[in-house]
């Protein structure tokens, strides 16, 4: 049958809470400032609802994992389950497992066959919390059980006293302490007054809830079924109703059938609940119980401490997957394997200038002792480093993302800071690359990008190569020293040129290997760049070699990493201010002028084309004549234009450089 046109025939509005006219809500204004108790229910709603429940091989590692988080309450069993079941937590006592400080909790339904059976499983434990329960909401109590009220409230109040009698019997037997957690199946469907009316009797019953020992009720959304903001009014209407508040644990038991269980939990706390039950990554019958990892990492991330673990959180998912057989979704809260990673232009500026900024500032604190290395990240809530992830993910490159995302990638890789201008030009190779090939550009393709793009690395050296030189102070006279005295160091002579500015005029003597043979090489300029472009110029047959923006920026340790924009201009004139037409070349050396010539021979190795590449390489960084994209033909041009990729080397270009090498 489709779907209704009409489905308020079918489907019923939940009612409201019967606060009195005028009652203020508190939640609503409230704030949680400090952890619940936290009971992990993994290794029983969570086991009862896998498709092969956990061998107790399995349970017991959980278990481990469990107590490792910092859990100290954790339902083990249903012990009246199983054999199985029973025998796990037999196994749990008599090995010793479970540490100091810890409690077992086992649930039972309200049998007083399988009472007998759950609480004898418990003999001998140091503190246990036996968990009872049964459904007490309309439909349940007409359906299920056939009961009246009355019926439904004799049912309960004889479980009560049956596990006061056995567990005092046990105590008096082996001094195990013991807790009732009695649970409201169905608490969230239940008239509110009927639950606190039950609630009364349960107290009654059990006669003896103090502040020092509380009883815990469970109020339990076994299934969602309506706005959290309305669960949190049955919290606090049942807290604000309940006989001996003070001697009461009100227990959070949450699904997700809504998908809003955290939200009903948040919410539940601010109304008065003390204790959280659910399990790890939201396990548990249809759509899960809580998610305790949400939970947990949205307190942290307001500066609560959660009492829970989770520095190794992947660890924790690998576990929790194992034996439950489960998957994570990529976007799962805080532990899917995409939370963590921005692949959208704008994302990955904004965190890029996060990241640096926020450095800036903790560098700040920890020199001048003042101010807070709070966390002010653009869209990353919290700090995965806490959670045990690096960042070598945070910022993943595809067809969508800008220049802030590759130029983090070779920042992170490589420890390179491109100029902006570069960064654009950069990021026009990637996003053609990305385009052409359709899939995720990941760090080892971006970096062999950049490599092969700025003529870095032994096979992409280029045509053009810089053995050694020297660079000394005025025009060529009788003080240069021979070129075959020339070493493989490329040490200058002359310190304290920059190109920042003009200074003494320089002269630059270089040995090159071109094409593979050596040539000696010379020039003159106000700076080291304007030099050996002279020298090029001249004698590689370059004349119109324009060099532009310049940067450079020293690298650990104690390397200078220099940046030079370069491009052939027919009238001499410097770069665009869009950068199209120009290349960047890249420098890295221990000695800063020798950073420069280098960035400026790995420009000019791109504007003359890269002999070296394999065939592959040079059709995808030299784009040929005609290229194919998305199945219909684009000009070389066009393409290069778009991606803002390096000039169209001028015809003949090549052909002069070699006849000026030979
Ligand atoms: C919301 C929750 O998650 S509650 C926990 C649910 N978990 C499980 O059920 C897992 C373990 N359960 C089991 O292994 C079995 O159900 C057992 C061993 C407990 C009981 O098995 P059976 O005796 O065969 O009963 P069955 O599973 O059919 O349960 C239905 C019976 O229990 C009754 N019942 C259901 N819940 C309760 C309860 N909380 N208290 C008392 N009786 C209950 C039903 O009314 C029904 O009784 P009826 O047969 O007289 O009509
Ligand atoms: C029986 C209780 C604890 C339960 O699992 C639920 O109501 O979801």
């Amino acid at each position: 049958m489709p779907m209704l046109a009409d489905p308020s025939a079918k489907y019923v509005h939940y009612s409201a809470v019967p606060f009195p006219s005028g009652y203020v809500r508190q939640w609503p204004n409230k704030r949680t400032t400090s952890a619940p108790r936290w009971l992990s229910t993994d290794l029983r709603d969570g086991n009862q609802a896998l498709v092969n429940p956990m061998s107790n091989t399995a349970k017991l590692e959980l278990f481990k994992v469990l107590l490792q988080i910092g859990f100290k309450e954790i339902e083990v069993a249903y012990p009246s389950a199983s054999e199985l079941e029973y025998q796990f937590v037999r196994s749990l006592i008599e090995n010793n497992e479970v540490p100091d400080g810890v409690a077992l909790q086992i649930i039972t339904p309200a049998r007083p066959d399988l009472i007998k059976k759950s609480i004898a499983s418990l003999a001998g434990a140091q503190h246990a919390i036996i968990h009872l329960y049964n459904a007490v909401s309309p439909v349940f109590r007409e359906v299920v059980f056939r009961n009246t009220k009355e019926q439904t409230i004799d049912l309960t109040v004889n479980a009560v006293r049956l596990v006061k009698e056995l567990t005092e019997a046990e105590t008096a037997r082996s001094g195990t302490a013991f807790t009732l957690n009695y649970c409201f199946e169905t608490f969230s469907q239940t008239e509110p007054e009927f639950a606190v009316e039950l609630g009364n009797r349960v107290l009654e019953a059990w006669g003896k809830a103090t502040p020092s020992n509380k009883i815990i009720f469970n109020l339990a959304a076994t299934v969602e079924c309506a706005p959290s903001n309305h669960y949190a009014d049955l919290v606090e209407y049942f807290g604000t109703h309940i006989n001996q508040r003070e001697s009461v644990v009100l227990s959070i038991h949450p699904h997700n059938d809504r998908g809003t269980a955290v939200g009903a939990t948040e919410l539940g706390l601010l109304a008065g609940g003390d204790r959280v039950e659910g399990c790890l990554l939201g396990n548990g019958e249809r759509t899960g119980n809580v998610d305790l990892i949400t939970l947990a990492l949205n307190l942290y991330s307001q500066g609560v401490s959660p009492h829970l673990n989770f520095s190794d959180l992947s660890e924790i998912v690998a576990v929790v997957c194992r034996v439950n057989e489960m998957a994570v979704p990529t976007r799962y809260p805080y532990a899917g394997s995409l939370v963590f990673s921005a692949f959208a232009g704008t994302h990955q500026d904004a965190i890029k200038k996060g990241l640096d900024a926020q450095e800036k500032r903790w560098l700040a604190v920890d020199s001048s002792g003042e101010g807070n290395k709070s966390w002010a990240m653009p869209y990353l809530p919290i700090d995965p480093k806490d959670l045990g992830y690096s960042y070598d993910n945070l910022i993943r490159v595809s067809s969508q993302s800008g220049k802030a995302g590759t130029a983090y990638v070779i920042k992170q890789s490589l420890q390179l800071e491109m100029p902006r201008r570069m960064q654009v030009s950069f990021y026009g190779t990637i996003q053609a690359l990305a385009e052409t090939r359709g899939v995720e550009m990941t760090v080892p393709v971006i970096v062999d990008a950049f490599k092969e793009t700025h003529n870095i690395g032994r096979t992409t050296r280029g045509r053009l190569h810089l053995e050694s030189f020297r660079l000394f102070p005025g025009t060529p006279d009788a003080h240069s020293p021979p070129m075959d005295s020339y070493t493989d160091d490329m040490r200058t002579f002359a310190g304290g040129s920059s190109d920042d500015g003009a200074v003494t005029p320089l002269h630059f003597k270089g040995r090159f290997s071109v094409d593979g043979t050596v040539r000696l090489i010379e020039g003159s300029g106000a700076t080291p760049v304007l030099a050996i472009i002279d020298a090029l110029r001249s004698s590689l047959a370059l004349p119109n070699l324009v060099a532009g923006e310049f940067a450079a920026h020293t690298v650990a340790p104690s390397k200078t990493c220099s940046y030079v924009e370069m491009h052939l201009a027919s009238t001499g004139s410097a770069p665009s201010k869009s950068g199209v037409g120009s290349v960047w070349g890249v420098g890295i050396s221990s000695d800063v002028t020798t950073s420069k010539c280098r960035a400026v021979v790995s420009a000019v190795n791109t504007l003359v084309g890269s002999k070296e590449l394999p065939a592959a390489k040079r059709a995808l960084y030299r784009r040929p004549p005609m290229l194919s994209l998305f199945g219909r033909e684009r000009s070389l041009e066009s393409v290069k234009l778009r991606a803002g990729h390096a000039p169209v080397t001028p015809k003949g270009t090549e052909q002069r450089v070699l006849e000026a090498s030979s």
